[in-house]
């Protein structure tokens, strides 16, 4: 369904994806792993139209997604990584942002309060501020916008950052359940392993600016490959990690 096919980003003299190849099928929930300053965003951006790769492309069904984008972008949502609402409009309405474009207010409020009820949050939160929110009910917040206009493909930017181990592991669940629910295909990046274990079909491991490693959660504690070892048990390692200039 979304395959990437040897896309690679510099800036300046410094490369950062060097030839990503990366195949993801309909309904699949990918996990892209790795270290700090390895390239997810960058890969996440490339993918969204956001960045410009120097070589290589995204397909969407076979085809260059370059050519597609505003298709493409009308069946996906995204989870950013600190939410991302707009502060000055109330919850309900950052929820029904893109649903205010094509439908009147009373049945986008609905629909932004069914999937408010979805994430866990009630009615009374709709006309709340994100300001008032907690950074749980924040993430809650964005992910019922992610799943507003039931998108085909959502994209999790580190879904768990700056949660408390409880939190994180229900917007886990949360995330696995909807993924399972609405068979969207899923991507997600992340260092978070206790994410990794719950939202994953697949797993992806970024390195020096390539794919390391890919293979099912399972395989992941039976890889033979050291860095990826290093990464699920979270052991240091000497020294930083980074693709060549
Ligand atoms: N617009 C930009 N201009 C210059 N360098 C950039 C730009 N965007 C990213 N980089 C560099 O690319 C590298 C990869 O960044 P990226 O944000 O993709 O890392 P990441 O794997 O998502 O890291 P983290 O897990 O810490 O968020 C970093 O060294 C970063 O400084």
């Amino acid at each position: 369904m979304l395959a990437v096919r040897g896309l690679s980003k510099a800036y300046g003299a410094k490369r950062v994806l060097d030839g990503v190849d990366l195949d993801l099928a309909e309904g699949e929930s990918l996990v892209v792993i790795g270290g700090s300053g390895t390239g997810k965003s960058v890969l996440l951006r490339c993918i969204l139209g956001l960045e410009t790769p120097d070589a290589g492309q995204v397909l969407w069904r076979g085809e260059p997604l370059a050519g597609q984008q505003a298709a493409f972008m009308d069946g996906f949502g995204m989870l950013f990584q600190n939410a991302a609402l707009f502060d000055s409009l109330p919850v309900w309405r950052n929820v029904a942002f893109r649903l205010l474009r094509t439908m009147p207010k009373t049945q986008a409020r609905r629909i932004a309060i069914d999937k408010l009820a979805r994430v866990g949050l009630g009615p009374e939160v709709a006309d709340l501020y994100p300001a008032e929110l907690s950074g749980g009910m924040r993430k809650r917040a964005g992910l019922a916008r992610a799943i507003a206009a039931d998108p085909k493909v959502i994209f999790f930017d580190e879904p768990t950052t700056g949660l408390d181990p409880i939190r994180a592991a229900a917007i886990n669940a949360l995330i696995r359940g909807i993924v399972d629910e609405t068979g969207a295909t899923a991507i997600t990046i992340t260092h978070d392993m206790s994410s990794v274990r719950s939202i994953a079909d697949r797993v992806a491991l970024l390195d020096c600016g390539r794919l390391r490693w890919q293979g099912s959660v399972a395989g992941l504690d039976s890889a033979e490959d050291d860095y990826l070892r290093d990464f699920v048990a979270g052991r240091a390692r000497p020294m930083a990690r980074g693709p060549q200039a």
